[in-house]
């Protein structure tokens, strides 16, 4: 779905990274988990061809493509349904109320931005990106303000719209257990510049055992500790 080749960044303060390769394959779910300030948000934004790279290119055969973005980027002067519509105006009034309900949602659809919870609006981010059906989501830690209750709620959602659709999601975190809760694979950075240090391929069906989890975040910590 999407190849980057021998990327490099610098936004001119020195190397954020330095020939960096991946490949998202279509329709797997891949995380991309790095300490704050190791580029994840950089890499992403050169995945979605809005930043370029200073050196690399980058290949994708997404033809629709969703963001979610760390900020919420709704559009304050109209209401939530609104800003849904807003990317998608011919989506039926079911497929409204299921998305809005799937999100948990229901009640707050007239209401604008600023009635809305922080984690509301990260979730109505996320309702919108999904009607806009895309091939390929990219996702900037798209559960940072939603408590663990709803972001279970949103991921059990999120693997039941991939499994519907042929989807292709990425998505940055600095949460490990989000990462092995949702990821087919998982890419790991770390040092400086920043490279990808390590990865792990998570088994079908995604019935990670409480010992497997704890094995991968101490594998990926430990990864962290030497470097
Ligand atoms: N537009 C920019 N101009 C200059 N430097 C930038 C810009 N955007 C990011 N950086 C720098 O690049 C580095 C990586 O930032 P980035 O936001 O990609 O990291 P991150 O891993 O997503 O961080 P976080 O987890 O804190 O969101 C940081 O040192 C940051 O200061």
């Amino acid at each position: 779905m999407l190849k980057i080749e021998n990327v490099s960044k610098d936004y001119g303060d020195g190397l954020i990274f330095e020939s960096v390769s991946m490949q998202v394959k279509r329709s797997e779910i891949l995380s991309v988990v790095g300490p704050s300030g190791s580029g994840k948000s950089t890499l992403l934004n050169i995945m979605s061809g809005i930043l370029k790279a200073t050196e690399g290119t980058l290949t994708s055969e997404a033809e629709r493509l969703s963001y979610v973005f760390q900020e919420d980027r709704l559009l304050p002067w109209i209401t939530l349904k609104e800003n849904i519509l807003f990317v998608r105006d011919d989506i039926s009034d079911y497929d409204l109320t299921h998305l809005i309900d799937m999100l948990g949602l229901t009640g707050a659809e007239n209401k604008y931005p600023a009635e809305l919870s922080g984690g509301m609006r990260q979730r109505a981010a996320i309702a919108r990106a999904f009607a806009y059906e895309p091939d390929l989501l990219l996702m900037d830690e798209p559960f940072k303000s939603i408590d663990y209750y709803l972001k279970s709620k949103i991921i059990e959602a999120l693997i039941k719209v991939w499994k519907e659709r042929t989807i292709t999601i990425v998505f940055v975190t600095h949460d490990i257990d989000e990462a092995i809760l949702m990821a087919d694979r998982i890419l790991v950075l770390g040092d400086k510049p920043t490279r990808i240090i390590k990865e792990i391929s998570i088994e079908h069906p995604r019935a990670v055992s409480e010992r497997e989890q704890l094995n991968i975040r101490k594998s990926i910590k430990e990864c962290w500790e030497e470097i």
